[in-house]
């Protein structure tokens, strides 16, 4: 609001200032009025011109004798005006002239914004030409009616292209003028010719019951009114469908500007509001001729992957768990609290496709804490791999010990994409990770997480999981609301999703591959990224919105311009496979811009999602975990691997093969994550890609990296106390590369580093070149005596 109120002060003074560029009211109303009076003598000219161009023909030479007369309405100003322009020029298409300075006139008289103006000379112009030629060629008895003009193009045009030649002429620039003026097209032609049927048809009405098949009739016309709105788009930008719809501004200056005239100069002020006012009616009227906005529309005929392209894994049974097993499982329980000294009250199972969650209620006075404690001891006992006690169970006055079942049962991706918390979710990114240990579809929103840190060992999961989360949106997704952007060092998880890259994925402009595999790489993509948010901000900004939900809602509305950079503005979701691989290759570089991402993309749309194998802290740095609270955790090898993702253990304990650990903020939630094959995912993709797509993959803004490094400018005296050695080891080998320095001089990986930078800001080594060794741009040991003495100067 407060925003509101200051852009509302601040444009009338910059209007005024505007003002006094222009020419004055006055002059404009007075040269408005000119123009009015001159079109009015120009036709009255043209009109008198039929009647007596023979008479006046020989008056035409004698236009400064004073005393010769004229027949024209007039007299010689008319009679040489309707010569020049009737009979030397366009014939009877002249009139259009006093037309056009008739509304040019009125423009400036009543003080409209002079912007469409010129659209109608030059259509008007056309138009002209046009008409001049075709009464040249149809009516080429009557040369008055096309002009001296019209006469010479059709003789021109018909010695290259003979009369039929300048007759398609003549219809092509009919089509065109048409298509453009008018909106002309075959649908529209169509649709005026049945409702001008269906006009008669209603006044013949009388009390025939032909009721019915007028319902049909016009539930028919609704269906190809329809049909005209998805036409619309078709011709147009991806998102904005630009051309098509009047820019609001056209029409909202016609009124904005109307009430400057009535009450001249205070109106500056006034201005404003009712711009305020006329965007909301525009925006309206939009909605109502055009429908909202629908940014599926370009790809109208896409089919969502149907629910058979995925295998139920033999999960169709449901769960299997023998009486035996819950038994033998209870009584283990029971017995080795026992031998604790913990007396049961009561215990309860709840049965999960590969855990079972044994809830007990220890005897009255037994305090919680002494089980927490004995955690271990209990695990051990119960002799199970995958034993993971809750005490206490959140919520519950219970504790809880998950053992694993003896046979697990697969959660098909089938069967949680089937559930109706999944097919009914009012989300706007829903992701059904797998089901809970109560058999229950677990259905999270992505955009509320708001990013994903992703973490297990080797073989535990974690890409069935990131695939799992893929497909989710890719049921519930269009292509035209979310964007994929894929960093997969490994080269071979998420090449499955090449298929679908002009339908859902989005990269930098210059690069040939969506799917980024060289890590090199991912740091213009990230730096990309950063752009887009700064972006999206703008338009927020602009819009006067707080999040890309609110932002699209108004742009479906129509209340935002395309004109003014407005559009619909997909998700974008960055995946990271193997995040561990990019920080040891590309380092700090990419830890920044993930962070700022990490930190303020929320709002406008843009969420990550990262996996990495090795969850250590040099990996998921404080900065990294404090903007990811949703993690999700599959099997570690260790506890301190567990509190690096979880901030608590547990994930230690898991059984891999999916079994994992999600939380998103306090609680954890233990989850058999979805499982779906890469078969599975292969025939998504082809079904995807197999339908009709974008031109290309949606754009990132273009990034121009920085020369790696030479913009660090280190003042010489803070240059390492090595720099000299390192500089001559470098030289001497001829070969750029940290590794060499870290060897010769027994130096750290870090310092090395930071050696190097400074020998590339010196000038001794070029810019880093990926995996290539750098340059080195010293010959030899003794210019680079030479070149240390002359900067020391
Ligand atoms: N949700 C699941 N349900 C059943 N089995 C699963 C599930 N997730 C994974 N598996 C089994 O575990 C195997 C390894 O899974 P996955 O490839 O996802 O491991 P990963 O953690 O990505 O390993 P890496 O890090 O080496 O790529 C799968 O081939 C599959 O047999």
């Amino acid at each position: 609001m407060a925003k509101k109120r200051t852009t509302s002060k601040s444009k009338p003074t910059t209007a005024k200032k505007k003002l006094s560029l222009k020419p004055s009211k006055q002059n404009k109303i007075i040269f408005g009025s000119l123009l009015i009076v001159l079109s009015i003598a120009l036709f009255f000219s043209f009109m008198s011109f039929y009647f007596t161009w023979q008479e006046d023909q020989s008056m035409l030479s004698e236009f400064a004798n004073r005393n010769a007369e004229a027949s024209n309405l007039l007299n010689k100003f008319g009679a040489s005006v309707s010569h020049f322009f009737m009979y030397q020029g366009f014939g009877l298409a002249s009139f259009a002239f006093p037309l056009l300075l008739a509304v040019t006139g009125l423009y400036l008289f009543l003080g409209l914004e002079a912007k469409g103006l010129i659209g109608k000379w030059v259509w008007g112009l056309t138009g002209v030409i046009w008409m001049s030629v075709a009464l040249g060629f149809f009516a080429a008895d009557f040369p008055l009616l096309g002009g001296l003009i019209g006469f010479e193009m059709n003789d021109f045009l018909q010695d290259y292209t003979g009369k039929i030649g300048v007759f398609l002429i003549l219809l092509f620039v009919l089509m065109v003028i048409l298509v453009r003026l008018f909106n002309f097209t075959p649908e529209g032609f169509a649709n005026f010719f049945r409702s001008q049927k269906e006009k008669i048809k209603s006044d013949f009405k009388g009390s025939e019951p032909i009721v019915d098949t007028d319902d049909s009739d016009e539930s028919d016309e609704s269906g190809i009114e329809l049909r005209i709105d998805d036409e619309v788009p078709e011709k147009v930008d991806t998102y904005t469908h630009k051309k098509d719809i009047p820019p609001l501004q056209t029409a909202a200056g016609l009124d904005v500007n109307l009430p400057e005239e009535e009450e001249s100069d205070i109106d500056l002020t006034v201005e404003e509001t009712p711009v305020e006012e006329e965007t909301e009616v525009k925006a309206a009227k939009l909605v109502k001729d055009f429908g909202e906005f629908d940014p599926k529309l370009e790809l109208g005929n896409y089919k969502f992957p149907p629910m058979e392209l995925l295998d139920d894994h033999g999960a169709s049974g449901g769960i299997t768990i023998n009486q035996e097993e819950l038994e033998e499982n209870k009584n283990r329980i029971v017995s080795t609290l026992k031998n604790y000294k913990i007396g049961i009250a009561q215990i309860k199972a709840t049965i999960g496709p590969t855990v079972t969650l044994y809830e007990i209620v220890p005897d009255a006075g037994i305090r919680i804490s002494k089980i927490k404690n004995l955690e271990d001891d209990i695990a051990l006992s119960l002799a199970a791999l995958g034993i993971r006690i809750i005490a206490p169970i959140p919520g519950k006055g219970t504790v809880g010990i998950e053992v694993p079942n003896k046979k697990a049962t697969v959660v098909s991706m089938r069967s949680v994409i089937a559930s109706n918390k999944f097919q009914k979710a009012e989300m706007e990114l829903p992701i059904a990770f797998g089901k809970t240990i109560s058999n229950e579809t677990f259905v999270v929103d992505l955009a509320k997480m708001p990013h994903l840190l992703m973490a297990g060992a080797t073989g535990q999961g974690k890409s069935v999981g990131l695939n799992a989360v893929i497909t989710s949106l890719l049921y519930k997704k269009h292509p035209a609301e979310v964007k994929f952007i894929f960093v997969d060092p490994k080269k071979v998880e998420l090449t499955l999703y090449n298929k679908i890259e002009r339908h859902f994925l989005a990269k930098l402009p210059d690069s040939d591959e969506a799917i980024i595999t060289d890590n090199t790489k991912v740091i213009n993509t990230l730096n990309s990224l950063c752009i887009e948010m700064d972006n999206r901000y703008e338009l927020l900004k602009t819009a006067m919105v707080r999040n890309i939900k609110e932002y699209n809602v108004k742009f479906k509305a129509r209340k935002l311009n395309p004109n003014d950079g407005h559009k619909f503005l997909p998700y974008i979701v960055l995946v990271i496979d193997e995040f561990a691989d990019l920080i040891m290759t590309a380092g700090k570089e990419v830890e920044t811009p993930i962070a700022r991402l990490a930190q303020l993309a929320r709002a406008i749309g843009i969420h990550l999602i990262i996996a990495t194998q090795r969850p250590s802290v040099n990996v998921i740095t404080g900065i990294i975990k404090a903007n990811f609270p949703a993690r999700i955790a599959f099997r570690v090898t260790s506890k301190i691997d567990s509190r690096t993702i979880l901030d608590a253990q547990g994930a230690d304990q898991l059984i891999g093969r999916g079994d994992m650990l999600y939380t998103q903020g306090n609680d954890v939630t233990r989850l058999q994550c979805a499982f779906v094959d890469t078969p599975e995912v292969g025939k998504i993709t082809e079904y995807i890609g197999s339908q009709r797509a974008y031109p290309e993959a949606h754009l990132l803004p273009e990034y121009v990296g920085e020369d790696s490094g030479t913009s660090i400018d280190y003042d010489i005296s803070e240059r390492d106390d090595m720099f000299r050695e390192a500089a001559e080891v470098i030289v001497t080998a001829q070969q750029g590369s940290a590794s060499l320095i870290q060897r010769k001089l027994k130096l750290g990986y870090n310092r090395a580093g930071r050696i190097i930078d400074q020998l590339e800001a010196a000038g001794i080594v070029g810019p880093f070149e990926g995996s290539k060794a750098r340059q080195v741009l010293i010959p030899d040991i003794y210019s680079l005596e030479q070149f240390l003495e002359n900067e020391s100067k």
